[in-house]
């Protein structure tokens, strides 16, 4: 990616150094609260500095009403960890922000400061993923393992949640239906925007409209018109040219003069009146037409679908038609799209009858106008005629839920386990460093996510093995695995990221197979089944040992 390119991903590119090549901009060592910094200069400050540290990421519920969740991030993550240096600009603001008293060698020690130290594993991106069980483990020196913390979880609470989100639409749409993601201009901000892109991507949408994230992240950029262009027109008299070459011939025709030929024919097929249509319209489609033969898409519901839209649309189709062109579609963005869709296919499957034109049958239908997940599932209720979705707030700013409650605790110290109590049981840490396992069963489906102590030896296939729910001691089950899976792999250690990362098309395609290895009732959209995570013996009684040794014991007088 050029150095252009990355500017044009921020605000100016005044917060890019060259070292910061591979990523966007804005995410830099400086992009995390401040409690990280003061931290960091009071472990320094006791001599914690280099303490081996274990800290776990992971989140406690699934979003959506779900039961799964989809892991996206982890590329963006390394790559802030192969870039983690803190520039002369940077130390010169922390000097100037830090309290007066913050000793000057903290400065020249932060200037030195890498990720070189740092061990990461993280399960696969792209992969399923389950509550409690951490997603990304960062192993090493507890100064730099504490300064990743904000910076990690921006790069995978929303990326994971956006994911999440776009998987959980294409549930509902079907495989054959296309995605569409229309969301920059109600993202949360430009960055908000093209990480949405990016993930709904990832999630299992088939292109987006925003067109720096399809040159950055090489997604397919798709798109069609707005109102505008066709209310920009008020008459077939502001036409400016209607002429056309055919397709073969390179004849030129009259655009305009086939179209209002059709026009007449069609308005007694379609049963509505000429007089009723819009002019301004049809001069737009035509207009439209004319610069775009080969892509021909109409809005059709500016003023009246029925009346007016599809009237002009098939009208320009036909003379598209008479010379040598075939077009694409419409995109019906209000109304009753369910009654509306149907209303166009049948329409277009008169016209195909009628007209001898057989490929009208195979026009593109594209909805949009607020849909999400609920709307999708009712029209899929109704009955509808839509090849294609165009989705943008609903899915972008992830309304249902705005945010994925990914946490980044320490779990282990100097060898030493750690564990965070609570009143709340569930916000209770897993301490120490563990190991994560998804057992199988010989139908290939994910049975459980099974957590150990490292040093624990792995699940055997075809051996009995007994999995605790981790805090309610009656909830037990043993499980005979057919397949094996540890979740984790070293991605980053010695300073270099360790694994081939897989490309954009591949963490895609990822998500699909992960999401087929969950049973249906896990993955329904109503009242789903929770998949179940346990913890081995050992860890359950290690668990509940510092449970105790951790938990005041209170006196009563
Ligand atoms: N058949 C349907 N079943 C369920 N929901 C639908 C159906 N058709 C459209 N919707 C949804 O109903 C909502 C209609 O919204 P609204 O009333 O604001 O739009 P509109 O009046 O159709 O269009 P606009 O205000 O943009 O002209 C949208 O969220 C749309 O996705
Ligand atoms: O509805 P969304 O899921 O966010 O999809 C994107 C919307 O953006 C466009 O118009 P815009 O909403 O800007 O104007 P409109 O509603 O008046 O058409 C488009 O026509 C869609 O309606
Ligand atoms: O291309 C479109 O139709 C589009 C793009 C963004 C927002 N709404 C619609
Ligand atoms: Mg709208």
């Amino acid at each position: 990616m050029s150095e252009r390119e990355l500017q044009s991903c921020n605000s100016g590119g005044q917060f890019m150094d060259r070292g910061r090549m591979n990523q966007n901009g804005v995410v830099q060592p400086l992009l995390t609260d401040l409690y990280q910094i003061t931290m960091a200069y009071a472990y320094w400050k006791s001599g914690k500095t280099d303490d081996q540290s274990v800290f776990d990421l992971f989140f406690r519920t699934n979003p959506f009403h779900g039961e799964f969740t989809i892991f996206a991030g982890l590329e963006e993550c390394l790559k802030f960890l192969d870039s983690f240096h803190y520039s002369d600009s940077d130390i010169d603001y922390l000097r100037q922000t830090l309290p007066e008293g913050v000793e000057n060698e903290f400065f020249n020690y932060l200037a030195g400061l890498t990720a070189k130290d740092v061990t990461l594993y993280a399960i696969d991106e792209g992969t399923v993923a389950f509550p409690r069980v951490p997603i990304i483990k960062v192993e090493g020196p507890l100064i730099i393992v504490q300064l990743l913390e904000t910076t990690l979880l921006t790069l995978v609470n929303y990326a994971s949640l956006m994911a999440t989100n776009a998987a959980r639409y294409r549930m509902v749409a079907g495989k054959h239906v296309k995605l569409l993601e229309f969301g920059l201009r109600r993202a949360q901000g430009p960055d908000g925007g093209l990480s949405a892109s990016k993930y709904s991507y990832t999630g299992g949408f088939d292109g987006t409209s925003n067109v720096l994230a399809g040159k950055l992240f090489n997604i397919p950029v798709k798109g069609t018109h707005a109102h505008a262009y066709i209310t920009s027109f008020s008459g077939i008299g502001e036409l400016k040219t209607r002429l056309l070459r055919h397709k073969i011939t390179g004849i030129t025709g009259d655009l305009l003069d086939h179209a209002v030929r059709h026009r007449q024919a069609l308005a007694l097929v379609l049963d509505v009146s000429q007089e009723e249509s819009s002019e301004g319209e049809l001069a737009a489609m035509v207009s439209y037409a004319i610069a775009f033969p080969d892509g021909f898409m109409a809005l059709v519901d500016t003023y009246d679908v029925k009346r007016s839209g599809l009237l002009n649309f098939c009208a320009v189709a036909l003379a598209l038609n008479d010379l040598g062109y075939h077009a694409v579609g419409i995109r019906i963005d209000s109304g009753d799209l369910a009654y509306l869709s149907c209303l166009a296919r049948e329409t277009f499957e008169k016209v195909a009858d009628r007209f001898k034109v057989p490929w009208f049958n195979k026009l593109t239908i594209v909805a949009s106008n607020d849909i999400n997940e609920d709307t999708i599932l009712s029209l899929n209720e109704q009955g509808h005629k839509i090849d294609c979705f165009g989705i943008g707030t609903h899915l972008v700013t992830c309304q249902r839920q705005p945010a994925l409650g990914c946490v980044y605790k320490l779990v282990e110290i100097n060898g030493q386990p750690r564990i965070k109590l609570s009143q709340d049981v569930e916000k209770v840490t897993m301490p120490g460093h563990k190991n994560a396992f998804r057992l199988y069963s010989a139908d290939g489906h994910a049975l459980i996510d099974l957590l150990q102590k490292v040093t624990e030896p792995p699940p055997s296939v075809g051996q009995k093995v007994l999995c605790r729910h981790p805090f309610q001691e009656s909830k037990r089950a043993y499980v005979i695995p057919s397949h094996v899976e540890l979740l984790y792999k070293v991605y980053w250690k010695d300073g270099q990221i360790t694994q081939q990362l897989p490309t954009l098309e591949q963490v895609r395609e990822k998500v699909q197979i992960s999401l087929k290895t969950l049973r249906n009732d896990h993955k329904r959209t109503l009242n789903p089944t929770p998949y179940k995570v346990a913890v081995s013996d050992n860890l359950y009684n290690f668990i509940h040992d510092l449970w105790l040794q951790n938990a005041p014991i209170g006196e009563l007088s």
